[in-house]
């Protein structure tokens, strides 16, 4: 069996001792002892770490209670429960003050020293959460997140950051792509800053000039030099996002300097040298694209080197209310809790998050901004509000066979693309199939065409 949690009773009477380590052990706990604060000194220094918590009489021979505490770290290696004896109200507040979390009076009663110990521990286990996460929020490129994925990826990143191999992050949207990217830039110790260019954002016809940069004169409106956001990335990172989106011409153009190192601005015949680790990120399917002719295999190949797989939200449900939370301090403040109420937990993990991340974090904005004063409520309503999708329709049994069933549900999508699409032509592609297969199906089920 596991040896409970770690309680450190500091008293110099070994009869009180004797009687709490039999309390303690009934309860689950792992009773450690000491008979004066020079000893608690050591325990609380022991190589297994901190206890879990410190039971500690004021009055005793030598150092008291209240000195030792007074003169204990902050933050406190541990909570610390008084046992206030004898000693007057005056020395328990004083205690409190001093950071004890709660005084239980000798002899304690066991129902309500266990209470306090209880009490104090989940108080601790908080403190500790909101330091990490007060942390966490302190650090820009920071992931927040308990899920094996996240894990996994804090390690691969903590991995390859520190090298120059460009890095191929895809994802749907939203699913912090961009924030990964941070967080690689972060942990390459690169002096430089972070470009970042989205690709899709930027008409393709300045998209040229905007990377590559541009010579005085180079084409009508450019009327001084200009150096662009590759060269501006110089000892930096320079971000790609959306490259699925990137004109092919330009694809080949990046191939070039990636290579060779060099850039050369438009306009210009010098090339210019660039030290920038390449990061991209794309929601696309790649591989398709080069499949389709829409990307540059070798382009491909020069970044995929080290691809770099975001899962959307619903695959990872451990993140959700570590992200929630870390959402909550973020937007309302470390003082404004976030309280799930009944259903909401199961709610968040019923939800399909199609927007991912960014999605949640608008749902805590929107609830931090309707609160008023109070805390932070997140309810099953809110989830299931306008960003649900209705839940789809249970098919009715009945006595249909399986096929019925599959031949019922194509006809209605076969149906739905025919009248978006306007013709058999216009559905087949709507549907991307083949349109003699499409009217070979129309025909066995009997649809008939607008
Ligand atoms: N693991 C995480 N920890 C903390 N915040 C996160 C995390 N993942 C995403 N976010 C936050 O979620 C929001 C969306 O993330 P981001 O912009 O990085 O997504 P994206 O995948 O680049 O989206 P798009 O494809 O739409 O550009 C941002 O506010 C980001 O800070």
């Amino acid at each position: 069996m596991k040896p409970g949690p770690r309680i450190l009773v500091v008293d110099d009477d070994p009869g009180v001792l004797k009687a709490l380590r039999g309390l303690l052990t009934d309860e689950g706990f792992t009773p450690v002892e000491a008979r004066s604060t020079a000893e608690a000194a050591r325990l609380l220094d022991a190589p297994e770490g901190p206890p879990a918590l410190m039971l500690l009489d004021i009055r005793m021979p030598g150092e008291t209670g209240l000195e030792f505490l007074a003169r204990l770290p902050r933050p406190l290696p541990a909570p610390v429960v008084v046992l206030s004896g004898e000693a007057s109200p005056a020395e328990a507040v004083q205690a409190l003050k001093l950071g004890a979390t709660d005084f239980v009076e000798k002899p304690p009663s066991p129902e309500r020293l266990v209470t306090a110990l209880r009490n104090a521990m989940a108080l601790g286990a908080l403190q500790e959460e909101r330091e990490r996460l007060l942390d966490a929020l302190a650090r820009p490129g920071h992931l927040v997140g308990d899920s094996p994925a996240m894990e996994a990826l804090r390690r691969l990143i903590a991995r390859v950051g520190p090298s120059d191999t460009a890095v191929l992050i895809t994802g749907e949207t939203g699913t912090g792509k961009e924030r990964v990217a941070r967080a690689l830039h972060l942990a390459s110790g690169r002096k430089g800053r972070l470009v970042a260019v989205n690709c899709a954002a930027i008409p393709s016809t300045l998209l040229e000039s905007e990377l590559f940069g541009h010579e005085k004169g180079a084409f009508s409106g450019a009327v001084s030099r200009r150096a662009g956001r590759i060269e501006q990335a110089h000892g930096g990172t320079l971000f790609l996002d959306e490259l699925g989106d990137m004109p092919l011409e330009l694809q080949a153009k990046l191939l070039r300097v990636l290579e060779t190192k060099e850039v050369e601005r438009l306009g210009g015949s010098v090339p210019v040298p660039v030290d920038a680790r390449i990061l991209a990120a794309t929601h696309q399917d790649l591989a398709r694209a080069v499949r389709e002719g829409r990307f540059r295999q070798d382009l491909f190949f020069r970044l995929n080197v080290m691809p770099l797989q975001l899962p959307p939200l619903r695959e990872r449900p451990e993140d959700l209310l570590p992200l929630a939370r870390a959402f909550a301090a973020e937007l309302a403040g470390p003082n404004v809790p976030l309280v799930l109420a009944p259903g909401a937990e199961a709610a968040l993990r019923a939800y399909s998050w199609p927007g991912n991340v960014r999605e949640l974090r608008n749902l805590i904005e929107r609830l931090n901004l309707l609160r008023g004063d109070g805390p932070l409520t997140l309810g099953p309503e809110a989830i299931q509000g306008p960003l649900a999708p209705a839940a789809p329709p249970r098919p009715t049994l009945g006595d249909k066979s399986y096929r019925e069933h599959v031949e019922d549900f194509e006809r209605d999508l076969i149906r739905a693309a025919l009248q978006e699409g306007g013709s058999i032509a216009g559905a087949a592609r709507l549907l991307q199939v083949d349109r003699g297969n499409l009217y070979r199906r129309i025909k066995a089920l009997q649809i008939p065409v607008p």
